[in-house]
């Protein structure tokens, strides 16, 4: 049921950004939403005072509106600091002019200075302490004189008075809520984001050393528990150094972004593939008996040989590989007995003669 809304809402407060990680997006979004709600409450005045022709009123909230466009326009175009100064400064303004003059201070309608201390605190960064400071101070000047001053709302009645606490209240809660919504998701992102990043092999795009050692360790675990077939496989370019040598680092890491993508694609959906080191692969095939790893390698394996990479001089480089591939026996205690017995198997493929597959367990 709320899927709609929060689409439109996240379409609304994305407006504007692409999707980024950069330190100030949750400080945009907070931005975002505050002038969005500033239109909203400020076309809800303009509802509530034009049929009672409080031209004042009309005018004030017709202005907030104009301006809370206006900063919601500079957010969106990258004019990030004025549309965060704007904010404040406009909305303790309106504020004290409303509270100390139209509403009266027994409406309480200062405490919407509260909104401004949340957004001052979420959205001003470290460098920007002194803006930060001269906003918090006035509105705690403000708030303090409207506490203790007793002015007479000049156009609300005691019932309308009631009225504005409420909704000043309701105000209050809807913008700490969602306030504090944006600031978790935000950190939900950053983290995923993060565990992206430190799972993911910067060059070649598939996991890193660290993230298919841990994929080996559970695929290995389920494998003895289950009593399931696993078969690992250690696949390594052939003669990579030449690669190096011959076309330069560049065309080698070209093949290497290449090899990978090619070998992402042709392994199954269920195994899984990373980068161990330097020009060495690690390929886990869980609940695989030896002969279908065999099957899947061997593809792999004429998959490459058939590759044609073209370097940016357009030369064709040579491309092999070697693949040592190990399973899971009834003796195996940990998974690092399979990696050394891949790697064996890998050993025995290069030195008789490389671009070929060496099967170590007993079939
Ligand atoms: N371009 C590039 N080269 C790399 C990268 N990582 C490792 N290398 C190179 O890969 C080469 C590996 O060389 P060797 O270990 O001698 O292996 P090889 O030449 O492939 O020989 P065999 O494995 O015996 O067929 C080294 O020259 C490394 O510098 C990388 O990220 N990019």
């Amino acid at each position: 049921m709320f899927t709609p809304i929060k689409k439109v809402t996240k379409t609304l407060l994305n407006l504007g950004f692409e999707e980024e990680y950069g330190n100030d997006l949750n400080q945009k979004h907070v931005v975002n939403f505050s002038y969005l709600l500033f239109c909203a409450t400020s076309v809800l005045m303009l509802v509530l005072f034009v049929p009672r022709e409080v031209h004042s009123l009309v005018t004030l909230s017709a202005l907030g509106l104009v301006i809370a466009l206006i900063g919601l326009k500079y957010n969106q175009t990258g004019r990030f600091t004025q549309a965060q100064l704007i904010m404040p400064l406009v909305k303790i303004g309106q504020i004290g002019l409303f509270s100390l003059m139209y509403f009266g201070t027994a409406s309480h309608f200062h405490w919407l200075l509260l909104n401004v201390v949340a957004y001052t605190f979420v959205v001003f960064r470290a460098d920007q302490r002194i803006a930060k400071y001269w906003i918090l101070i006035t509105c705690a000047l403000l708030f303090l004189i409207c506490e203790f001053t007793n002015t007479k709302g000049v156009y609300l009645t005691v019932q309308d008075q009631r009225v504005v606490i409420l909704s000043v209240f309701f105000a209050i809660a809807f913008y700490f809520t969602v306030v504090i919504h944006l600031v978790m998701n935000r950190l939900k992102s950053v983290n995923q984001h993060l565990r992206v990043l430190a799972e993911k092999d910067e060059l070649t795009g598939l996991a890193n050393r660290r993230k298919v050692l841990a994929d080996a360790v559970n695929i290995f675990a389920d494998s003895v528990i289950n009593r399931d077939q696993c078969v690992f496989a250690i696949v390594d370019l052939d003669h990579f150094k030449k690669i190096n040598d011959t076309f330069g680092h560049e065309a080698g890491d070209l093949v290497l972004f290449e090899v990978s993508t090619l070998m992402a694609s042709v392994i199954r959906s269920q195994d899984k593939i990373g980068r161990y080191g330097g020009e060495e692969f690690i390929v886990i095939m869980p609940n695989t008996t030896l002969r279908e790893a065999e099957y899947v390698m061997e593809h792999l394996r004429q998959s490459v040989e058939a590759m044609e990479i073209k370097t940016d001089k357009g030369i064709i480089v040579p491309v092999t590989i070697s693949i040592g591939v190990a399973s899971i026996t009834p003796k195996t205690s940990r998974y690092e007995e399979i990696l050394a017995q891949a790697d064996k198997g890998l050993y025995e493929a290069k030195h008789s003669g490389r671009n070929r597959i060496s099967i170590q367990s007993a079939r």
